[in-house]
């Protein structure tokens, strides 16, 4: 039996534009067989009529419903799970609205401003047995899943040390675009940083069973703002992850480099995308993964050669985007399969690991003194942003 998932697309931005187009892509050319997806209503907050360009532009099939608030699509009854594609700012709002009016929730990164705030989703998810992800899409990429599996194998030997690196090397926005707005919790870290730290986390953290995994023992920061607003432009993270593993007694830990920024670039030339974004270092040798980090195009192994040894051949993978789709597919799959096996989290993404990597945000910008306006940090509920 194949199940269909019936989407509510709350919110007609960019990335909302992305997503459906990916959902209404046929899911057979992706081998996927036991899934299919629909439109069944579209919200925006602006106005009904925005909805309805927004169902035109992309030509979504089925006469999906259009509305002019949020508070109507999430008490339609014919969507089995909201996807929430609003600013970082508006995540925990809008989040809450769905859950406590029941629907099943997949919600754009970063999941929420604050790990507080996720904690909060999180426990009323559990109570409403209400299945709830953060879209962190790059970890349902088929490259994400091998490059676990290959650590997992011990292919690279123990890991010790990963870099990640997402920067794009873009600017100039006005003051009130979301990238830089503080009211829209705005900023390189929560924006982009994420993607940073999700290598960092799914290759030294994910990669260990449930009962291992341990929150890092220790992080260190640097930040540069940007002088008119405040929001971060330039976050250095250096995170260290305990020891869980001990190899030949050696009490080592692991750790990881997590870099963002928006003036620098981690593919300058945009030439070639073959430059290596993220680096996973083991003792038999290296996974490198080709950017950008959050939509990485290949890996290649690199084998440990000894003194006098012949050396290895570099094995290289492409991720393959079928159907010419941005790579958002994977993700909707993951979450339809949840909603129909009656899971309530994923696998890939935990609700732990989200407020952990929630807790290392929370650390770094503490170290910097940066802070969101008093309404968006807020956990309080409703409240009108
Ligand atoms: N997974 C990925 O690859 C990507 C994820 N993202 C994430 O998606 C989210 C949205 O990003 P993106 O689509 O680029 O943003 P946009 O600014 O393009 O769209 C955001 C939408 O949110 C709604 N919205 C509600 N309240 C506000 C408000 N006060 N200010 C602005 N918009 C508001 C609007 O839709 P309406 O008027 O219809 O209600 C708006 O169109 C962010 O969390 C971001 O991190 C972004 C890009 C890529
Ligand atoms: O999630 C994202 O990935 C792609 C970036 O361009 C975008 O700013 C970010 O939100």
């Amino acid at each position: 039996m194949v199940y269909n998932a019936r989407w509510g697309i709350l919110a007609t931005g960019g990335i909302a534009k992305t997503f459906v187009k990916d959902l209404l892509r046929d899911p057979k050319a992706r081998d996927t067989n036991d899934v299919t997806h629909s439109v069944t209503a579209v919200a925006s907050s602006s106005s009904k009529t925005r909805a309805e360009e927004f169902i035109s532009d992309i030509n979504i099939p089925g006469n999906p419903t259009t509305y002019g608030s949020y508070d109507e699509l999430v008490a339609d009854p014919n969507i089995d799970i909201i996807y929430i594609a609003t600013p970082h700012s508006h995540h925990y709002q809008n989040a809450r609205l769905a859950l406590e009016s029941g629907k099943n929730v997949l919600c754009e990164k970063s999941f929420t401003v604050n790990a507080a705030q996720t904690k909060i989703l999180v426990e009323l998810a559990k109570q409403k047995k209400l299945f709830l992800m953060e879209a962190v899409w790059t970890r349902y990429f088929p490259l994400s899943v091998q490059v676990r599996e290959l650590i997992q194998k011990g292919e690279i030997g123990e890991v010790l040390r990963v870099t990640a690196d997402n920067s794009i090397g873009q600017g100039g926005w006005d003051q009130s675009h979301r990238m830089l707005n503080l009211d829209l919790a705005g900023g390189a870290l929560l924006d982009l940083g994420i993607y940073s730290l999700t290598w960092a986390f799914q290759t030294l953290y994910h990669t260990l069973p449930l009962s291992q995994r341990k929150p890092p023992s220790s992080i260190l920061s640097t930040m540069v703002k940007t002088a008119s607003t405040g929001a971060d432009e330039d976050t250095t993270m250096l995170i260290t992850f305990p020891t869980t593993t001990p190899s030949n007694n050696l009490q080592r830990t692991s750790h990881a480099v997590a870099m963002t920024a928006f003036p620098v670039d981690s593919n300058p030339d945009k030439q070639n995308s073959a430059r290596p974004a993220i680096r996973i270092q083991g003792t038999k040798g290296e996974i490198q993964v080709d950017g950008p980090a959050y939509r990485p195009e290949r890996y290649r192994v690199i084998s440990k050669t000894r003194e006098g040894e012949p050396v290895k051949a570099v094995r290289e993978v492409e991720n393959v985007f079928p159907s010419n789709g941005h790579g958002m597919y994977w993700e909707a799959d993951e979450a339809a399969r949840c909603v129909r096996d009656g899971k309530l989290e994923s696998e890939g993404m935990t609700w732990e690991e989200s407020v952990v990597i929630m807790e290392v945000m929370d650390e770094v910008r503490r170290q910097h003194d940066l802070v969101y306006p008093e309404k968006i940090e807020s956990t309080d509920y409703p409240i009108k942003l």
